[in-house]
C-alpha cells in the first residue's frame, strides 16, 4: 500500500507548517539550515505533527534550493541541507507516516527575475537529492506563477514514479494570478501527471473554500488543500496567525464537502490545528459527488475606444514628433507651462513627462499630466517606473490614469535610487519592465495582477525603452524583442548622437513591426557635452561634436546654435529612416526643442513638395 492507494480509499491528513512554527519560536532566518544545526527541533516538529494526526508529513526543505540559499551564503549546501531533511523526517516517521519530499516555488512577482532555465537548473538539483534520499513522494508547493510550476512538474514527472501532488497558490479567490481559473489549472497539472493537484498558502480556508467550490472533482487525480491559518497581523514588528481550532474544525468538514482527499495546513498552523483537522474527519470518509458552482462570467465593459489613434499607429503612416519636458524639480509650473504650450503651438503629437528621472523627485507627472491635458489640450504620454511604487501602488496607479483618460504611458524599470538625490531610498523594482508590460497588457484585457476582474478594459497604448547606447547592440535589440513579447506597442530610444549610429540601429531593428522614436537631445554647452561623454554610461560623442562644442564654451548664443545645429544632423539621418522622433528637452529648454520642431515640420513640408513635384 502507498499514499495513492490510501488516497482511493479515504481522506488522508497531512502535517501543518514547519517555516512559521519556527519563526513563532523566535527563529528568524534560513529555516531550512536548521536541518544540519538543530536537527532534534526539525524532528520534534515532525513528530507533533504526527502526534496530531498526520500521516503524511513534508520534509524541511521548501526554500532548500540553490537560489534560496545563495541569500544566507548557503548555496554550496544543497546536497547536504535536502540529505539531512530527508533523514530527520524519517527518523521522526518511523513508518507512520508518508515522507514527502518538498519543493517550493521561486518566482513571486518579479516573473522575469527568475528565468526559466534557472528555475529548471536549480529545481533538478534539489530533486535529485531528494529522490536520491528515497522519500515517498513529493510535494510541489506555493507555486504562483503557472508557468513554473507546469515547467517543474514535467521534469518531475519524467524523472520518478513516485507520487506527485502539486500546489498552486492564488493571490485571490479562484483565479491565479495571471487570471486563470483555478479549475482550469488544476485539469492541467493532472493532465501533466500530478497525481494531487491543490493549492497551499496565503489565503486562509474561508477564501480557499470559495475557490473550490469552483472545482469539478478531478477525474484521476485526488483534489488537496493545506490553507493557512488566517490573514496574518503586523504586531510589535513581527507576523503573527490566529484562528481557532474549533473554526479549522468546521472549515475541514466542509473541506470534505468539496472532495478533498488529502488536507494539511501552511502558513500559521501548527499541530494544534492538524489536530482539529483530524478530529473533525475521524471517519476519514470522502465524498464523490459535488455540485460546482458555475464561475460568475467575468463582466468586463469595453472601454470606450478612444477615436484618437495611439502614437505607436500614428508613427506608423506619417511623421511623428514627441517631445519630453520634464516635470520641475521645484514648486511652480510656470516655465513648466510656458514651454508645454511653445511646444503645442509648434504642433507636436504628445509632451512625455518622465517620472523621476534619475531618481530625483520632481511634481508628479500625472499631477502635471492632467494640468497639460485639460488646460492645454495636449497628449500626455506618462513614463512609470518600477523604482518608487510596489506592486499595490502600481496597480492602483494604473487605475487613477485610466480614470483620468490618460492612456500613453512609458513601462520602464527606472534609474535605481543609487544614482538620485536620495541614494539611501529603497529602490522598490517588486517587478522589472518586462513585468510591468506584462501587467499593463493584463490591465488591458481586464484583469488585475492576481486575475482579478478589473470590471473593464483599460486602453492603454505601452510604449518601452531602448537603449542602443551599449556595446553589443544585437543584445539590446533581444531586450526589445523580449518587451514585445510582453505587450510592447512601441519603443523610444535613450538619445543617439551619431549618424552612423542612428543606421546601426536602424539596421539591427528593421525587422520588427514595431514602430521606434529615436532620441534626440540638443547639446547645450560644452559642459553639458563633456558631462553627457564622460559620465553617462554608453553614450559617446565623436571627437568632431565634442570640438565644436569646446569651440563656443562661454557663448551661450553660440553653445545654442551649435548644439540646434549637430541635433538639426541627427534629425536629417533619422528623417527617412524612422517616422518616430523623440526629442529631450535639456534643462527646460524648450526654445531648443521647439526650434527642433518646426525644422522637423518644414522638413516634412518640403519632403511632401518634391514628391508631388516630382510624383
Ligand atoms: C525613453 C526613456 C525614458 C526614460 N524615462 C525615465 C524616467 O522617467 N524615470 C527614470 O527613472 N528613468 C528613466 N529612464 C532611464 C531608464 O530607467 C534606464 O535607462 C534603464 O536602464 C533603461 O530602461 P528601462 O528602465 O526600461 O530598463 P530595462 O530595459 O528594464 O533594463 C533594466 C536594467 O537591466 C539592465 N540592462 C539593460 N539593458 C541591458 C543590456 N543590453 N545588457 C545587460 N543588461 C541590461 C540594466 O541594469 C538596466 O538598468 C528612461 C530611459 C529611456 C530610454
Ligand atoms: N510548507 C512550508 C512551511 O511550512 C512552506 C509554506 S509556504 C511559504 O514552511
Ligand atoms: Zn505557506
Amino acid at each position: 500500500m502507498g499514499l495513492l492507494d490510501d488516497l482511493k480509499e479515504r481522506i488522508v491528513i497531512a502535517d501543518g507548517a514547519m517555516g512559521t512554527l519556527l519563526y513563532a519560536h523566535g527563529i528568524d532566518r534560513c529555516f531550512e539550515e536548521l536541518n544540519v544545526t538543530k536537527p532534534e527541533e526539525i524532528v520534534h516538529i515532525h513528530e507533533a505533527y504526527i502526534e496530531s494526526g498526520a500521516e503524511v508529513i513534508q520534509t524541511n526543505t521548501y526554500g532548500a534550493n540553490y537560489v534560496k540559499l545563495a541569500r544566507y551564503g548557503l548555496q554550496d549546501d544543497v546536497k547536504k541541507i535536502n540529505e539531512a531533511a530527508v533523514g530527520l523526517a524519517k527518523r521522526a516517521a518511523k513508518g507512520r507516516a508518508y515522507v514527502l519530499g518538498t519543493i517550493g516555488g521561486l518566482r513571486s512577482t518579479n516573473k522575469s527575475a527568475i528565468s526559466l532555465e534557472e528555475v529548471k537548473r536549480t529545481f533538478r538539483e534539489q530533486l535529485y537529492v531528494l529522490l536520491n534520499e528515497g522519500v515517498d513522494g513529493l510535494l510541489l508547493e506555493t507555486y504562483y506563477d503557472f508557468e513554473e510550476l507546469q515547467t517543474v512538474l514535467s521534469i518531475a514527472r519524467k524523472e520518478t514514479t513516485l507520487p506527485i501532488i502539486a500546489h498552486v497558490t492564488l493571490h485571490d479567490i479562484g483565479v491565479l494570478q495571471h487570471g486563470m481559473p483555478l479549475a482550469e489549472a488544476l485539469t492541467e497539472l493532472e493532465r501533466l501527471g500530478a497525481d494531487v493537484v491543490g493549492l497551499n498558502c496565503h489565503l486562509g480556508p474561508y477564501h480557499m473554500l470559495r475557490s473550490l467550490e469552483e472545482v469539478p472533482i478531478p477525474t484521476r487525480a485526488f483534489l488537496s488543500v493545506y490553507p493557512n491559518a488566517s490573514l496574518p497581523q503586523y504586531r510589535d514588528g513581527r507576523f503573527i496567525y490566529e484562528t481557532s481550532e474549533q473554526y479549522f474544525e468546521e472549515t475541514a468538514r466542509a473541506f470534505r464537502e468539496q472532495g478533498v482527499r488529502l488536507i494539511g495546513g501552511c502558513c500559521g498552523t501548527t499541530p494544534k490545528h492538524i489536530a482539529a483537522i483530524a478530529r473533525a474527519l475521524s471517519d476519514r470518509t470522502p465524498v464523490y459527488k459535488k455540485e460546482v458552482k458555475q464561475r460568475h462570467p467575468i463582466v468586463v465593459q469595453e472601454e470606450k475606444q478612444t477615436t484618437a489613434p495611439s502614437l505607436a499607429d500614428i508613427a506608423r503612416t506619417r511623421r511623428s514628433i514627441i517631445v519630453e519636458l520634464d516635470p520641475p524639480k521645484k514648486l511652480g509650473l510656470t516655465t513648466f507651462l510656458e514651454g508645454a504650450k511653445a511646444l503645442k503651438e509648434a504642433n507636436i503629437d504628445a509632451l512625455t513627462l518622465a517620472d523621476n528621472s534619475l531618481a530625483t523627485p520632481r511634481i508628479s507627472n500625472v499631477a502635471v499630466g492632467t494640468i497639460v491635458k485639460q488646460q492645454l489640450g495636449m497628449r500626455p504620454l506618462i513614463h512609470i517606473t518600477c523604482r518608487d511604487r510596489n506592486l499595490i501602488g502600481l496597480q492602483s496607479h494604473l487605475m487613477g490614469l485610466h480614470t483620468l483618460g490618460m492612456t500613453d504611458v512609458l513601462a520602464l524599470t527606472g534609474d535605481p535610487s543609487k544614482v538620485g538625490d536620495f541614494p539611501g531610498a529603497t529602490s522598490v523594482y517588486d517587478l522589472s519592465s518586462f513585468d510591468l508590460i506584462s501587467l499593463i497588457r493584463q490591465f488591458n484585457e481586464g484583469l488585475s495582477y492576481s486575475g482579478k476582474p478589473l470590471g473593464q478594459k483599460t486602453n492603454f497604448s505601452i510604449a518601452a525603452a531602448f537603449n542602443p547606447n551599449v556595446r553589443h547592440l544585437d543584445k539590446a535589440v533581444k531586450r526589445i524583442e523580449k518587451k514585445i513579447e510582453c505587450g510592447a506597442h512601441y519603443f523610444l530610444t535613450q538619445p543617439l548622437y551619431s549618424e552612423k549610429q542612428i543606421e546601426d540601429v536602424y539596421e539591427a531593428t528593421k525587422h520588427l513591426p514595431t514602430p521606434i522614436y529615436i532620441g534626440i537631445m540638443p547639446l547645450t554647452s560644452a559642459r553639458n557635452a563633456d558631462f553627457l561623454h564622460h559620465e553617462v554610461p554608453g553614450i559617446t560623442l565623436s571627437d568632431d561634436i565634442r570640438n565644436r562644442m569646446a569651440m563656443c564654451a562661454n557663448d551661450r548664443v553660440q553653445s545654442t546654435k551649435e548644439g540646434l545645429a549637430i541635433a538639426k544632423a541627427l534629425i536629417d539621418a533619422a528623417f527617412d529612416l524612422f517616422q518616430g522622433i523623440y526629442l529631450i528637452t535639456p534643462f527646460l529648454r524648450y526654445d531648443m526643442t521647439v526650434e527642433l520642431v518646426r525644422y522637423i515640420h518644414e522638413k516634412e513640408r518640403l519632403a511632401k513638395e518634391r514628391t508631388v513635384y516630382y510624383g
